[in-house]
């Protein structure tokens, strides 16, 4: 590509976006890409560094930073994405909509697998909101062989599932029965219930029915088959999950003909959490904890189910790498380490 001195570049096209970094203050682009160099720009070139500017080269089979980064951000993205004009040669993907971000640990890899290539994201099951970011898209060099970006193209065509995508969590109808002697004859107030119902509100979705049951096998199946019956989506059981003669909850879902999915997570908190199914309806069991501690395994897992996402016990035991959650004073996931 031919270079010139910037003092004579007066009238010229800039072919890419020129950032001007000032500490502390800001980091942006000061001259956007197809700006005519004016007399006065070209002390502020100067004092960004810029001795030189390169002259647009059309070398056939070259393309240019930004139809590179745009060319990547439409191969890997699926549903529930937008992708912003190009800037200072990166292409953002943000989401459409609320909901859970899918991408692919080994597209994402297959993709930075090749030379010059980038594509840099949130993590797999990242909860986002409407307008956040989840990724992004670029190339090293300013112009890259098309070649390269074809490759990619295609290597991302060889994944079935999108390589990024945004699910919206549907919305579930939700029973609730929470179990335990000491709230079911009003020794204490219930304090799980309002713990449950303001997370499933905050997913989007309902509850339709909210049953106090003694630690009585029998009491609580009748209690998840009434629900069912009245149209629970999804039914929440809490407490009775641990190791005490009266925490009867998992034999209650397990001898009820649910398939059961897991009992135990590996995650702290929620160790004790039980997934099974009935037919197509997850039933959870919700150990103490989750009413205790602001996220928990029920935070990792029930968002996924609320995309119509059904899980194996692998899935379950994946979390481990990630599943220690660090106890800070003032919750801040998701930005954090939990569930990563
Ligand atoms: N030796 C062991 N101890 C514990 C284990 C274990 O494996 N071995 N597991 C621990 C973990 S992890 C958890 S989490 C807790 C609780 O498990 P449970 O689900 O069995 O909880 P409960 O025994 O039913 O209740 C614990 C505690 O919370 C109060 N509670 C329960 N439900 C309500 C409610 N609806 N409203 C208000 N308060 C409620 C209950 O009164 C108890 O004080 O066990 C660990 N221990
Ligand atoms: O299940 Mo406990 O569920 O680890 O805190």
């Amino acid at each position: 590509m031919e270079k010139i001195k910037v003092k004579d570049s007066v009238g010229t096209i800039l072919i890419h976006d020129m950032t001007q970094i000032i500490p502390g203050v800001s980091k942006g682009p000061r001259f956007r890409k197809g700006h005519i160099v004016r007399d006065e720009d070209i002390s502020v070139l100067l004092s960004m560094g810029k001795e030189h500017i390169y002259v647009w080269d059309q070398t056939p089979g070259l393309i240019h930073e930004n139809e590179a980064a745009e060319r990547l951000a439409q191969a890997v993205a699926g549903s529930g994405l937008v992708l912003d004009e190009p800037k200072e040669g990166k292409v953002n993907l943000t989401a459409a909509h609320d909901g859970l971000l899918y991408s692919s640990v080994d597209g994402i890899l297959a993709l930075n697998t090749l030379e010059q290539v980038i594509l840099s994201t949130l993590h797999n099951h990242y909860p986002v909101k409407k307008g956040d970011i989840v990724g992004g898209t670029r190339v090293v060099p300013l112009m890259i062989d098309e070649a390269v970006i074809k490759e990619a193209e295609g290597i991302a065509k060889t994944f079935k599932e999108p390589i990024l995508e945004v699910r919206p969590l549907k919305h579930a109808k939700v029973g609730i029965v929470t179990t335990g002697s000491e709230v079911y004859h009003g020794r204490i107030q219930d304090k799980f219930g309002p713990v449950l119902r303001a997370k499933v509100e905050n997913w989007g979705s309902e509850v339709i029915a909210h049953t106090l049951a003694n630690d009585d096998v029998s009491l609580i199946q009748s209690s998840i088959r009434e629900q069912l019956n009245q149209g629970a989506e999804m039914v929440l059981v809490s407490g009775g999950m641990s190791v005490d003669p009266d925490d009867v909850t998992p034999t209650a879902i397990k001898e009820m003909g649910a398939e059961l999915i897991t009992y135990g997570a590996p995650v702290l908190p929620g160790a004790m959490f039980l997934l099974a199914y009935i037919g197509k309806i997850p039933i959870m069991g919700l150990p103490g904890c989750v009413m205790y501690s602001k996220t928990t395994a029920f935070d990792l897992i029930a968002p996924r189910l609320m995309t119509g996402e059904r899980l194996t016990r692998l899935d379950i035991v994946k979390l481990g790498s990630g599943g220690l959650c660090l106890n800070c004073p003032v919750c801040i996931y998701p930005r954090c380490s939990f569930g990563k």
